[in-house]
């Protein structure tokens, strides 16, 4: 068994949980139920943004503990005024030490697209996005059937939520297009194994149909990474443990986002 398979496994037993603990109709009446999310392209596009999706990442199942010790508010806003285009915050608790009370925080503190970044199996998980204040969720191509991918990506356009799949290989990106997505991500690391390869952005690339935002995923840490995989036609870069396995995440952001400028 993967870790991925094992990941899954576990997440079915915390989504039937919640749901006992809390009904979809609790959730609808939820404090950000109502809100319009932000349109994750028009932040990805913007000029005076990165592009880079900076994420708040505790641990992982590859490295451990990347950082315990920083507050998500704190890191967050910093990230947000260093130029991030959107935010990344995962809610997952057994892998990645994560908590939804981490996104319903990134939420308070910030006006930037967020992403409830989690491994969404259920329509309920993309219900419980919405009442968490999400703007945009993962879809991970690995573990969903194209049926699945369709069904969760229409409840989620229902609700105005802003859809990125995540893919690792040409397979997974033909079976699982369809309309109701907003942007496609190339998964540099294989979920299954851990296994990160860069050369996985250059070689999907052109596979992406053009009417989808193109973000290039995980094992980003160099500026110059960030300039090849633009001219190769990437929108967006999700960029979590470069930032996060320093004392101050925030702050790397800032010099990161400063470099680019020069690049
Ligand atoms: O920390 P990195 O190597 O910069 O990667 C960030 C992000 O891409 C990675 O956390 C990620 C990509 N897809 C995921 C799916 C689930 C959990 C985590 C992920």
């Amino acid at each position: 068994m993967t870790i991925l398979d094992k990941i899954v496994l576990r997440k079915k037993e915390e989504v039937a949980l919640a749901k006992q603990a809390v009904s979809i109709q609790q959730l609808e009446a939820g404090l950000h139920f109502k809100r319009d999310p932000y349109i994750f392209k028009d932040f990805l596009l913007d000029e005076q943004r990165t592009g880079i999706i900076a994420e708040f990442k505790r641990r992982s199942p590859s490295k451990g503990i990347i950082n315990d010790q920083v507050k998500v508010a704190d890191v967050t806003q910093a990230y947000a005024a260093a130029g991030a285009s959107a935010l990344s915050v995962l809610t997952d608790v057994d892998f990645f030490g994560g908590h939804t009370n981490d996104l319903l925080e990134a939420r308070a503190a910030n006006e930037i697209p967020v992403l409830r970044k989690d491994f969404m199996i259920d329509e309920y998980q993309v219900v419980e996005a919405k009442a968490l204040g999400a703007d945009i969720i993962l879809l991970i191509a690995a573990i969903l059937t194209p049926e699945e991918i369709r069904n969760l990506s229409a409840v989620a356009k229902n609700l105005g939520l802003n859809v990125l799949l995540e893919v690792h290989n040409q397979q997974e990106l033909e079976r699982s297009i369809c309309k109701d997505l907003d942007a496609i991500g190339v998964n540099n690391r294989n979920l299954a194994d851990f296994t990160v390869n860069i050369q996985t952005s250059f070689d999907l690339v052109n596979q992406i149909p053009d009417n989808f935002m193109k973000i290039s995923e995980s094992a980003i840490s160099a500026v110059e990474t960030i300039k090849d995989l633009k001219t190769a036609g990437f929108n967006g870069f999700l960029i979590g443990e470069n930032f996060m396995k320093t004392a101050n995440p925030g702050q790397a952001m800032r010099d990161f986002a400063g470099q680019l400028i020069s690049v």
